[in-house]
């Protein structure tokens, strides 16, 4: 599957003025800690006429991490996808039912997708850093978002510090991204989406190219970074899945009358009872293995 791997990328989808998002810039939250940043209202995502999924609706609570697992092709990057409006960038998809963010309907014809993709930012699964120095690679969405405050020097310390990168490179910033490992560029690519201060992160698969020292690594920031950020993580691996999120939801793929594929989501719970006590046999099958 492709799809355009720069968020920030204004030249795909020209920026408009956003009406409907009226947050804070640091992402300040409305609502108590128990209100979801991002709700799923009977989400489907299609493309072109091919319901890849359907119902969906879960919520994502604030300042943790919400895992999406589930076999291959069963809408788990799709549905990751909707949550910031990247679909927009498929010729032929489009999402039905409510996605809301902070109660906004992320859909709405007013609201800037661009402004979306800033606050909820995307890490993906391979590590993509522009072919330009670790510190132009940080500034980057800086420049696009048009955030130059005047202290980038601080603000790229900042981003490097809080993806646990800069003690490794604050020595050769200048240097090409293209020199560091794959681990040090996933956290780079990491450092690249904190730095315009996004809410939201979004991360597809971020360690399926990782050695399992760099995803270790990873799944430490991941830990840190939920303090100040709410994150959704797609990942193939149950493992992962139960060592870092605190909430799961599982999707599987089934076939309707007609003999079509369509992605759904099976069961969403807190990550100990989805791996320790399902409430769907499904789920069950899946986590010991039977199936998938
Ligand atoms: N750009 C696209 N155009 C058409 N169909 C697509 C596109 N992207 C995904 N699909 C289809 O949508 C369904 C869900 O795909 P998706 O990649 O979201 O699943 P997934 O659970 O993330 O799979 P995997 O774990 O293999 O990455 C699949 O049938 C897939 O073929």
């Amino acid at each position: 599957m492709t799809y355009p791997e720069d968020p920030m990328d204004t030249t795909i989808v020209p920026p408009r003025l956003s009406a409907g998002l009226s947050l804070h810039p640091s992402g300040a939250t409305h609502g108590g800690e128990n209100t979801p940043v991002i709700d799923l209202a009977d989400v489907a995502v299609w493309y072109g006429d091919y319901q890849a999924v359907r119902g969906v609706s879960m919520p994502v609570a604030r300042n943790q991490i919400t895992a999406m697992i589930g076999p291959s092709g069963c809408g788990k990057s799709t549905v990751l996808r909707s949550l910031n409006r990247m679909n927009d960038l498929i010729g032929g998809a489009r999402v039905t039912g409510v996605v809301s963010y902070h109660g906004q309907d992320l859909y709405a014809r007013d609201v800037d997708p661009i402004e979306v993709r800033r606050r909820i930012g995307m890490v993906f699964q391979k590590p993509n850093p522009f072919p330009k120095s670790i510190y132009d690679n940080v500034t980057y969405g800086l420049k696009v978002n048009k955030m130059d405050t005047g202290r980038t020097d601080d603000l790229v310390e900042q981003a490097l510090r809080g993806a646990a990168l800069w003690d490794e490179v604050k020595d050769k910033l200048k240097t090409s991204a293209l020199a560091l490992s794959g681990g040090q560029q996933q956290r780079l690519c990491i450092a690249r989406t904190i730095a315009v201060r996004p809410e939201v992160i979004l991360m597809d698969e971020p360690c399926s190219a990782l050695d399992p020292i760099a995803t270790g690594k990873i799944e430490d920031l991941m830990h840190e970074l939920a303090a100040s950020y709410t994150i959704v993580i797609v990942t193939h691996n149950m493992q992962q899945a139960a060592r870092v999120s605190h909430r799961t939801a599982f999707f599987t793929a089934e076939l309707d009358d007609a003999g079509v594929r369509h992605g759904r989501l099976v069961e969403f719970n807190d990550t100990g009872r989805i791996f320790t006590n399902p409430a769907d046999k499904r789920t069950e099958d899946y986590i010991t293995g039977r199936f998938g």
